[in-house]
């Protein structure tokens, strides 16, 4: 059981403010807990299929309960671009409605220990403490502290020109998170141009890490699942872990937790965010897991080095282009496998091989391609750990050595990763 104390008074009277909202509380309640800032405790034993809390629509804070005249100021933004300006320049007398919830969020230097879009640019973050520009397009290629999933760079290898572009949720993920600011703040800009970039970025930030999937029962989601959002309040006390504890349900009037398991009193309940890799979780989220079966690598900068021009063709017509992901449970996936057969076999065997009527390739080759790949990734990681040991050690302030800390235990983590999907590929 985790270690966990009081949560303090103002978490108290928000839990008031809550039930009196229409919240519906019950054997829970928030505990400080070591390592997680807030969690949510079991005040009794739970039964499995419990009803845990219960949320009106009328208590949460979505694009729905902002009023219509502030929603009209606005062409284009983002949802979550949308809330946080309502958050920053909204009426303060509709606002005060949530000074309570306010009350319990992270503060801004809660973000700036853990957010490496906050973080400083020499320890590979965004540096985005001062404002981003509106309108810039090029991006600073970070240096290859963060892994390469959330800086797209390397130390190791030299990167070449994608042939093609394509989706990757879970690749370049600080890119792609500057990128949703970047367009939220130059949309804010244009309707309230003295907007503080600090208060702004805050409510932006506290959207990104407490937020739930919130679309209509019946209405098609929107393309973007970021613009799929809305504040659940108390429910956003819930810590993410990897395993499916709550059945959490949205039926377009409440929101509903449920025990998915039998708890004990004074035990941590968590709910899962989604099947996230940890260097998804540590950009968005600010942390990553000790165990995480959903943590996963990336081999494409690696494979698209191998691969000619004509081949990388010839991937992308097949749509086997790209998200070649490896992960300890599961090994390499089968993109990754098709990938390294087509070094392994003449065109036409993989072509026929791939269309579903020919000769499967032989896996011991498949599997020491896949392997010299994973080497690749292990060299990186090898470098970077010598290269942040040493920054450590001459690293005086104390708050910079805390996030060396947590760059290094996340590359062991890359480390240990490659190591077993290795093994199982031998
Ligand atoms: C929805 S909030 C959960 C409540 C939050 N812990 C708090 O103090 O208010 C999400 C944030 O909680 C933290 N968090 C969630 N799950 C965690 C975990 N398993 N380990 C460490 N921190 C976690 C991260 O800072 C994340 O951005």
């Amino acid at each position: 059981m985790s270690a966990h104390s009081s949560p303090g008074r103002q978490h108290t009277a928000f839990m008031q403010w809550a039930i009196d909202e229409g919240v519906k509380v019950n054997g829970v309640e928030p505990a400080r807990i070591t390592g997680r800032g807030l969690g949510m405790i079991a005040t009794r034993d739970i039964q499995e299929h419990e009803m845990l809390i219960d949320v009106p629509l009328s208590a949460m804070l979505s694009v729905d309960s902002v009023p219509s005249d502030f929603v009209n100021l606005f062409s284009g933004i983002s949802i979550q671009g949308l809330l946080a300006a309502y958050l920053t320049h909204g009426d303060p007398r509709c606002l005060k409605k949530y000074d309570l919830w306010k009350a319990t969020w992270p503060t801004y230097s809660d973000f700036e220990e853990g957010m490496p879009i906050l973080w400083p640019k020499e320890l590979g973050g965004s540096g985005l403490k001062h404002p981003i520009s509106p309108t810039a397009t090029t991006h600073h290629p970070p240096d290859g502290k963060l892994p390469p999933s959330i800086s797209g760079s390397w130390t190791t290898i030299r990167k070449k020109a994608l042939v093609e572009e394509y989706e990757t949720k879970h690749q370049n993920i600080l890119f792609q998170q500057e990128k949703r600011l970047q367009d939220a703040w130059r949309d804010v800009l244009a309707v309230f141009p003295d907007t503080d970039w600090e208060t702004f970025s805050y409510h932006w930030l506290v959207l990104n890490t407490r937020c739930f999937y919130y679309v209509m029962p019946g209405t098609e989601p929107p393309e973007d699942t970021n613009d799929a959002i809305a504040m659940v309040p108390f429910a956003d006390y819930f810590n993410h872990t990897d395993e499916t504890e709550c059945d959490v349900k949205f039926d377009g009037k409440n929101y509903t937790f449920r025990a998915m398991r039998a708890y004990k009193k004074g035990e941590e309940i968590y709910m899962s965010y989604g099947p996230h890799p940890n260097d998804f979780l540590f950009v968005e989220y600010g942390f990553y897991l000790d165990h995480n079966k959903s943590d996963s690598l990336f081999l494409d900068d690696i494979i698209f080095k191998d691969f000619t021009v004509a081949e990388k063709e010839e991937l992308i017509h097949h749509r086997y282009y790209g998200n070649y992901q490896i992960t300890l449970e599961s090994g390499p996936c089968f993109r990754t496998e098709v990938a390294a057969s087509m070094k392994c076999m003449s065109r036409r065997s993989w072509r026929n091989y791939i269309q579903g009527h020919g000769i499967p390739p032989n896996s011991a080759k498949v599997n020491a391609i896949i392997r010299d790949w994973i080497d690749i990734y292990l060299k990186e990681a090898n470098v970077t750990l010598e290269k942040m040991e040493e920054i450590f050690l001459k690293e005086k302030d104390a708050s910079k050595q805390s996030k060396i800390k947590v760059l290094i235990g996340r590359w062991e983590q890359i480390k240990q990763l490659c190591e077993g999907v290795s093994s199982k590929t031998d």
